[in-house]
């Protein structure tokens, strides 16, 4: 799919394009869709991961759109609990083994996942968030898409990518990630549960790319 497509399908189901009118009564759809008996999964909002290979540039892009649209107070980004310590790389909130496995016996965590030998989660406040009808921005994992889609009624991908080469460059100049950590990173290529959302080659100035990412969630 095309990202004009994939931005076309977003509008067919959201009518990010379509006007205040269109929009309202897309609003009222996707609130109903909530009260289908039995389905149990988070809305009405909705949750965009942004996935992609390791040094692809998700943080980048991310905190490139959050600053961008810092006035949309519908617009969240998610602050991840990783079983790592903390790092200038990401505000995540930095949780060892244990009280991470607490979180998820808790129920704490509306998604988590493992990779690269550490664990990820989403905290309440997306459920919270979501619940309250925000778009939350969200780093993932592609091979947990299918959770997400388990438990969240509207998911958005946002596929971010870069030649390979310029994966190892990236990752090897950030070094957060020893020789064979960063190994690892780059052989990993799970599968994507179905086609993006949205498709960005960051391969120019992080502004360009950012400012697409920007664009895609003002449109949503
Ligand atoms: N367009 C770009 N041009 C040059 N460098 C970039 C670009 N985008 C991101 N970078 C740099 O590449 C490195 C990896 O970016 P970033 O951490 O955002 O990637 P990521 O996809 O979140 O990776 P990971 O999954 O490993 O966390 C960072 O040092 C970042 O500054
Ligand atoms: O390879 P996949 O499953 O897509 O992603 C694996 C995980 O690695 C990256 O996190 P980070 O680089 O450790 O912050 C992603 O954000 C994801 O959580």
């Amino acid at each position: 799919m095309s990202e004009s497509d994939a931005g076309e399908s977003i509008a067919g189901e959201s009518a990010a394009q379509g006007g205040a009118a269109q929009k309202n009564a897309a609003q009222k759809s996707v609130a109903q869709e909530t009260c289908v008996p039995g389905d149990r999964r988070l809305g009405p909002g909705v949750l965009v991961l942004v996935v992609g290979p390791s040094g692809a540039g998700k943080d980048t892009l991310i905190a490139h759109a959050r600053e961008r649209l810092a006035a949309r107070a519908n617009i969240r980004f998610a602050r991840r609990r990783i079983t790592r310590a903390a790092d200038a790389t990401e505000n995540h909130i930095a949780l060892d083994e244990d009280a991470f496995a607490a979180g998820v016996a808790d129920g704490r965590f509306p998604l988590h996942w493992r990779a690269n030998g550490l664990c990820y989660a989403l905290g309440e406040e997306v459920a919270q968030d979501i619940a309250a009808g925000h778009i939350v921005v969200a780093n993932g994992s592609r091979a947990a898409v299918p959770e997400a889609r388990g438990r969240f009624l509207h998911v958005r991908l946002v596929h971010v990518t870069a030649p390979p080469e310029v994966l190892a460059a990236r990752i090897t100049a950030r070094g957060r990630e020893g020789e064979a950590a960063l190994a690892q990173r780059l052989a990993r290529e799970p599968v994507l549960d179905g086609e993006p959302d949205l498709r960005i080659l960051n391969v120019g100035a992080p502004f360009e790319a950012g400012e697409r990412l920007a664009a895609f969630l003002r449109g949503l």
